[in-house]
């Protein structure tokens, strides 16, 4: 009998792949061409990608035998998840595998946009010593908001607290007990706005969270604020970041998701007060390992039958979609 056909369409670590042991058939391919994934789905029981390849209606319409999509990672916006549901095909992902990179990620943006660290790294090196233009001003004493009090939120709002940062946050869906725990001061938006010194987003990208920083937010913010955005690119809108960095209403950002993606063009990349990295949130060693490690486990089980705890579609349904 010939084994189920599990596809990984994007780069993720050998680890997945030991994970999954003997039992399958793995096969490769470059989920960004379109071509060569419609033609690979099609023979595939389970497709697993991380968020380079999008997982579209068409996709899963190309894939008669597909049982269950595996996301190595946490957001799943490049995946079509009601159009899973509704072709019965499980959606998994690894809610945790990365969040301590993605923290750690914001961390160093919110200390690279303090202190000018990849601007003055690059002057250096191109043989200048200008100390004087690169006076930063210290975390220490300043005002974080944190929009999005999820497992990232938490992690940086933890780690910037021992920098001597107060933190505040403002997250709808987080009682506010939950924050006060954590000595974080639960806001709303405005006042989070208006309050912080620098302002970073945890949130997954939905038609509610796009464009939730926009003109208007960024209005109603100090001049001297610092800007991060580690979640997805649009979640702050790129171009009223543009017209609030180069009007002084915006002191600096630092941006490692964009609303397209690769990114290698954009007028911000202009702006000397802009950090920019290439979607790195979860590209550690640790992260990959983990993401690839237990969405393997989630695949497995699905492909076996068995409820998986981390399907984001039907968890309920697991054992009723495709057999
Ligand atoms: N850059 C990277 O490589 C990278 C890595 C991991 C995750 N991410 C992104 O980060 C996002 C957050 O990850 P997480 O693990 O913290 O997710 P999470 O689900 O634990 O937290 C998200 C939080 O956002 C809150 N939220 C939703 N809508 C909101 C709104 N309108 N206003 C305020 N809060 C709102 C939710 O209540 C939740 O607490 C992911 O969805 C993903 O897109 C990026
Ligand atoms: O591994 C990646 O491609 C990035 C994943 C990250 O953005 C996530 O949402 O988990």
């Amino acid at each position: 009998m010939s084994k189920p056909v599990i596809l990984l369409a994007d780069r993720l670590s050998p680890a997945t792949v030991d994970a999954l042991g003997s039992a399958y058939e793995v096969r490769h391919c470059d989920g960004t061409d379109r071509a060569e994934l419609l033609a690979q789905v099609a023979a595939a029981d389970a497709l697993l990608v991380r968020s380079a390849t999008r997982v579209d209606a068409e996709v899963i319409a190309a894939a008669p035998g597909l049982k269950v999509i595996g996301r190595a990672g946490v957001g799943l916006d490049n995946i079509d998840v009601p159009a899973a549901t509704a072709a019965g095909v499980l959606v998994v992902n690894t809610p945790t595998a990365n969040v301590v990179s993605a923290a750690e990620l914001t961390c160093a943006l919110l200390l690279a946009v303090a202190r000018h660290v990849p601007q003055a790294d690059a002057t250096l090196r191109n043989g200048r010593w200008e100390r004087g233009r690169f006076t930063g001003t210290e975390l220490s004493g300043k005002v974080l908001g944190v929009v999005g009090l999820g497992r990232i939120g938490l992690l940086v709002a933890q780690r910037m607290a021992a920098f001597g940062m107060t933190v505040i946050a403002h997250d709808p869906h987080v009682a506010p007990e939950r924050a006060t725990a954590h000595g974080i001061e639960p806001v709303p938006l405005d006042d989070l706005l208006t309050r912080c010194d620098f302002l970073t987003v945890h949130l997954p990208k939905t038609a509610e969270t796009l464009g939730l920083i926009g003109r208007e937010e960024l209005k109603k913010v100090k001049p001297s604020v610092r800007v991060v955005n580690v979640a997805r690119g649009g979640i702050v809108d790129e171009d009223a970041l543009y017209e609030a960095l180069t009007e002084g209403r915006v002191a600096g950002a630092a941006l490692d998701v964009y609303v397209t993606e690769p990114c290698t063009e954009s007028p911000l990349f202009a702006l000397d007060n802009v950090v920019a990295t290439p979607h790195l949130g979860a590209s550690t060693e640790e992260a990959q390992e983990k993401a690839g490690v237990f969405v393997a486990r989630s695949v497995a089980r699905a492909l076996a039958g068995e409820p998986v705890a981390e399907a984001a579609n039907a968890p309920e349904r697991a054992l009723s979609l495709r057999a």
